[in-house]
């Protein structure tokens, strides 16, 4: 694929974005040839040709969405041609769109660059999420491309952010370390964390240290996180959530109508986030 001329989104358009379509939904395509519908089997790239359809049927409910890279890379060439014709899609069909490389990367700085570069410049996806556990000179390479945004883990969805993240090093968890540390190396224009809607209870103490920043949100339906619970403390005056449900709104059907039925699951969240949004 070549490259082709993109305008890179900033928080401040995302911000406007939410506004105007009254939703902070991120929509994870994380396609499952076992889950999708069985007619699309015979498509000559049934991955894309099922991104499109609940792409076309939920872009105005949702303003933005998330492929995780594993689901594509499991596929091989093949696969990740699927990633490419979903990426350029979306930029050129709906640019409005805020989009998210889910491929949890990092690695020693020379390395990096090239992951950066993978889905900055080549793929031009929006942000990527990254793992900190690399440290500072890890996660630079990405925050250095100006208009993009760069997704730290920080409190993870899992039962594992148990193992490290919630515990204590020289008296504070690791996980408040990350994003206290990190605050230091770029601004929230650029940096985002990663927050499980399982972990609600930890949003009033993660506002308190990361104010300004957007917190991407998974956990939201299949791993049973309440978007209510979230938004309790999670909001801020941009917003700054951006609630993602992958499963339960992609495959809300297996039939014919899996378009259909994933639009009404994210009119589902939509509705109920345009009720927040409107009493703040
Ligand atoms: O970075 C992520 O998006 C992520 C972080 C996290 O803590 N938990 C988590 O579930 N995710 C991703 O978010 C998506 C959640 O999918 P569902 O559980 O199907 O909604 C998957 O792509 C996960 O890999």
């Amino acid at each position: 694929m070549r490259a082709f001329y993109y305008n890179p989104m900033t928080t401040q358009e995302l911000v406007k974005q939410i506004h105007t379509k009254k939703s902070f939904l991120c929509i994870g395509l994380d396609v499952d040839l076992e889950k999708v519908p069985a007619h699309l089997l015979q498509e000559e790239d049934p991955i894309f040709a099922f991104n499109k359809a609940i792409i076309d049927a939920t872009h105005h409910l949702a303003v933005a969405y998330k492929p995780n890279t594993a689901f594509y890379e499991a596929y091989g060439l093949e696969g990740w041609e699927s990633l490419e014709k979903t990426i350029k899609y979306l930029n050129e069909n709906y640019p409005e769109i805020y989009t998210i490389a889910d491929a949890k990367r990092g690695d020693i700085g020379n390395t990096s660059t090239r992951y950066a570069k993978t889905f900055f410049s080549h793929l031009n996806f929006d942000s990527i999420t990254v793992a900190p556990y690399m440290g500072e000179d890890s996660v630079v390479p990405f925050l250095e491309f100006e208009n993009k945004q760069t997704i730290l883990l920080a409190l993870t969805s899992n039962r594992g952010a148990f193992d490290f993240q919630t515990q204590k090093v020289e008296g504070e968890e690791v996980y408040k370390k990350v994003i206290q540390t990190s605050q230091t190396w770029k601004n929230h224009h650029n940096l985002m964390y990663v927050v499980g809607a399982t972990k609600a209870e930890y949003f009033k103490e993660i506002r308190n240290i990361a104010p300004k920043n957007f917190l991407l949100v998974p956990g939201v339906g299949a791993q049973g996180g309440s978007l209510k619970e979230v938004c309790k403390y999670g909001l801020n005056e941009d917003v700054g959530l951006l609630i993602n449900s992958s499963r339960g709104i992609i495959y809300a059907s297996a039939e014919a109508n899996f378009a259909e039925a994933a639009a009404l699951k994210a009119q589902e969240l939509q509705t109920e986030m345009k009720e927040i949004l409107d009493k703040i």
